[in-house]
């Protein structure tokens, strides 16, 4: 059992009486177990007022802390995150042989989550990943889940991305980017859409992943982009939001994929933006995390996907103040929560101030130029690099000293690794999409991407800083680069 303030947050199963510590001179007493939901309230109802009553009893034992334990409770327990990645990247090794058809996604979840933290991988580990990773390559492109599995482009996006973090020309040349770009015209749909795989679903995840790909890989071409703007859009929803696939709900995950590929593929004015605005904002409530639908619980690694589309958003178009003077964006959130993160409201409102006003010089426009191949279409052209040379000309979209406080108090575990929302276990999935979350929050409020926050931009010590991501494809930001020069020739 991990001994420290922020163990003492965890609320999975029934609670045993233990001994009161003493920390900070503060005699530390268990929260009360929550009470009994109302009655007359649906299923949805209930497992809603239980999450509420949770994290609720999380933000008040905080509030009631020394400020020595809040430090404490705030801060990334790096080393034990570190532990708990490498011992499960050694772990995942010994099943290289196995039929098991998620490891390309294991390896990317760690080896992310890794970067994020800025730890390198040992070379040897290394070696064998990038190995086991090309026996995953099929004959005829693309990767499958294990060697000789069929090629799918969720493991497809999953190794490369995997591969373009780990760098260095040993890892990148072991893409065979002809036989990828073979992989993905065979997965192009004449809808415009993309199949998943060989008579796989044509949903907007493939969408996402094909083109991600493809633009990482600086393969990207007018044929694969064909009409891929007219499926996504015929995902957008009366909500606002981007379904699967047209004539479904909603969703996070399939709203940041929607967005980023329209973006990736230069049409994202066609998008109802504003709407898609409202729809996304509208899902970071009470709790301060982020739900991934209407009417759903909140779940840490949406802190990604719904965070993450809130960042691309940002960058889009300059958002303002109201009136009042106050961020938009934070009207929904309940003070009292907010009111537990270490950043002031005086701070916060200085902040928005700075961030939201009106940029005018020019080099904040999208930069024309990056490196570029002959074979990059004339349409994309190097849409991703110049996507994340554009600054954020508006203030946030989101709560982002909340988002980090959710990620921070109520998914992250002392012991190491996140979890979707107290009462979960960790995992390594919850693990990277929490962290991806945490430094989109982070770089929230940055103008230039390159630049480092502001220290109120970073709830807890400063040193809980994570690396930068390149948020359309999520992988770490100097990762990207080194690809973008790799594959530029
Ligand atoms: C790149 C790539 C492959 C992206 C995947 C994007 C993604 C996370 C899609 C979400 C899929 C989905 C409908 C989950 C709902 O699960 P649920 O019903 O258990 O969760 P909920 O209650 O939070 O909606
Ligand atoms: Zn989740």
């Amino acid at each position: 059992m991990p001994i420290g303030i922020a163990a003492s947050f965890r609320f999975a199963g029934p609670r045993k009486e233990k001994k009161k510590k003493k920390l900070g001179g503060a005699r530390m007493e268990p929260p009360p177990p929550p009470p009994p939901p109302p009655l007359g309230t649906t299923v949805t109802q209930r497992d809603q007022w239980t999450v509420e009553q949770e994290v609720g009893r999380i933000y008040s034992f905080f509030a009631q802390l020394p400020p020595a334990a809040q430090s404490f409770a705030l801060e990334v327990q790096r080393d034990n995150h570190i532990e708990y990645l490498t011992r499960g990247l050694r772990g995942l090794a010994p099943s290289f042989g196995s039929l098991d058809a998620s490891r390309p996604w294991i390896c990317y979840w760690i080896i992310h989550s890794l970067a994020l933290l800025g730890e390198p991988i040992d070379a040897e580990l290394e070696e064998s990943i990038i190995d086991f990773l090309s026996r995953c390559q099929d004959p005829s492109g693309g990767y499958g889940g294990g060697p000789g599995q069929l090629p799918h482009l969720a493991t497809t996006y999953a190794a490369v991305n995997s591969l373009i973090t780990l760098g260095g020309s040993r890892s990148l040349s072991s893409i065979n980017r002809d036989k990828v770009h073979n992989f993905l015209r065979q997965m192009k749909q004449p809808s415009g859409g993309f199949r998943m795989h060989d008579g796989g679903e044509i949903d907007v995840r493939a969408c996402y992943t094909a083109i991600s790909v493809a633009s990482t890989l600086n393969i990207l071409d007018d044929e694969l982009a064909e009409k891929v703007g007219d499926f996504i859009l015929s995902c957008q929803t009366y909500e606002g939001g981007i379904a699967g696939e047209p004539g479904s709900e909603a969703h996070g995950g399939y709203t940041f994929c929607g967005l980023a590929t329209m973006i990736l593929i230069n049409e994202v004015d066609r998008l109802d933006l504003s709407r898609l605005i409202d729809w996304v904002v509208f899902r970071q409530g009470v709790e301060c995390g982020f739900q991934g639908r209407v009417n759903k619980l909140v779940d840490g690694c949406y802190s990604f996907w719904q965070g993450g589309a809130c960042a691309l958003l940002q960058k889009l178009h300059p958002f303002g103040l109201s009136e009042g003077g106050e961020d938009e964006s934070t009207d929904s959130i309940d003070s009292s929560l907010y009111a537990a993160s270490n950043v002031s409201e005086q701070e916060e409102q200085e902040n928005n101030l700075e961030s939201a006003s009106p940029q005018v010089d020019g080099t904040c426009q999208f930069k024309q130029g990056g490196p570029q191949s002959a074979s990059c279409s004339e349409n994309t052209g190097n849409a991703s690099y110049n996507f994340h040379e554009r600054c954020a000309e508006g203030g946030s979209l989101f709560n982002s000293s909340a988002l980090q406080q959710y990620i921070l108090l109520c998914s992250q575990l002392p012991e190491g690794g996140f979890r979707d929302k107290p009462g979960k276990f960790r995992d390594f999935y919850h693990t990277c999409y929490c962290l991806s979350g945490l430094t989109v929050c982070q770089y929230s409020r940055s103008k230039h991407a390159d630049s480092p926050p502001l220290p109120w931009d970073v709830v807890g010590p400063y040193s809980n800083l994570l690396e930068p991501i390149h948020p359309l494809h999520n992988v770490v930001l100097s990762k990207y680069q080194e690809a973008n020069e790799f594959f530029a020739g």
